[in-house]
């Protein structure tokens, strides 16, 4: 005798939402999951599709965290930044995850829909660009395949002209009553971070004093780890691209996996890195 299934409205589970708001409301699912429309007949074009959004849409999370997170060191209030700090490398660490389901796509699959594809390229990512100025890679340049868009324009020269994550650790530590340079302080913002031995001394005193500077030390360590996560997500990126495309040139329009390297070159905190050595 089969058994009845059961029933979980006997113990109160709301089963009528006709006046109610439901889970496919409040999350708005009806937009999300009619946004998926392959351009080809290829099978694996919906998870390069669902890949691609899935990480957007961690990308906007770690975009509001880190607005929260430069808030609050403005704020001098660094618990909460440290926790916002510790949120975004675990984003990133999810990031860092999903290349595992694309790398199941081969060199054949990708080839099978890569045309319909036409000159789009994560290259035009305007949420990736607004991480990366955000925490201090301000490369002017990467601005062009935005300029058809004027409300990404705005979003990005917003962007620019508030001080990066960087900035705001830097300032943070003045008020510490760390010697950070005037001139440092009243940077023009837009220009991308150069290395400054100055720095590198600055956090040399707070690693050979961890003690006195507690709360530096465990913001630079923060930012050391976000870093490093950071490094990952690219080095993800150019290995599973030459894995699909070997040396292609990029739908972008870039050499491709020769570009990605370079990338893997940019420092975002310098001297973070750098006083590892002096230490
Ligand atoms: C098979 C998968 C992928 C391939 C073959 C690929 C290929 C490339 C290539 C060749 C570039 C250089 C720009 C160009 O000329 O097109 C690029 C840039 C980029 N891609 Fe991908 N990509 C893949 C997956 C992804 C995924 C899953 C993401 C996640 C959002 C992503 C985000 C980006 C971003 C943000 C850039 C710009 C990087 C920078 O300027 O530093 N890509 N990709
Ligand atoms: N640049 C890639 C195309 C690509 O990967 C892509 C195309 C459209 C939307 C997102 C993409 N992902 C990352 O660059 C290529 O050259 O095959």
């Amino acid at each position: 005798m089969s058994q009845c299934p059961y029933n979980p409205a006997r113990e109160g589970a709301q089963m009528s939402f006709q006046d109610r708001m439901s889970y496919v409301d409040y999350l708005q699912l009806d937009t999300i999951l009619s946004a998926q429309t392959p351009l080809s007949d290829s099978h694996d074009e919906m998870l390069f599709i669902i890949q691609h959004q899935t990480s957007e849409l961690w990308m906007r999370l770690a975009l509001h965290e880190m607005e929260a997170c430069r808030q609050a060191l403005s704020q001098d209030r660094l618990r909460p930044a440290f926790k916002m700090l510790s949120r975004i490398a675990r984003i990133f660490e999810q990031l860092n995850s999903a290349w595992d389901v694309l790398r199941t796509m081969t060199p054949s699959d990708y080839q099978s829909f890569r045309p319909s594809l036409g000159q789009s390229s994560g290259f035009q990512s305007a949420q990736y660009r607004l991480i990366e100025y955000a925490v201090g890679n301000r490369n002017l340049a990467m601005l062009g395949p935005h300029a058809h868009r004027p409300d990404l324009m705005a979003a990005l020269e917003a962007e620019l002209a508030k001080p990066s994550l960087y900035d705001e650790a830097l300032r943070a530590l003045a008020r510490m009553g760390l010697p950070v340079p005037q001139d440092i302080l009243t940077r023009d913002l837009r220009s991308p971070w150069v290395e400054d031995p100055r720095i590198e001394a600055v956090w040399c005193e707070v690693y050979r004093n961890p003690d006195r500077w507690w709360e530096a030390y465990e913001l630079a360590e923060k930012l050391v780890d976000f870093e490093d996560y950071f490094r990952r997500w690219r080095f993800n990126h150019v290995t599973t691209v030459e894995r699909v495309i070997g040396f292609r040139r990029g739908t972008g329009g870039t050499e491709g996996v020769s570009y990605l390297r370079r990338m893997l070159e940019v420092e975002l905190f310098p001297e973070l890195w750098r006083m590892r050595s002096t230490l």
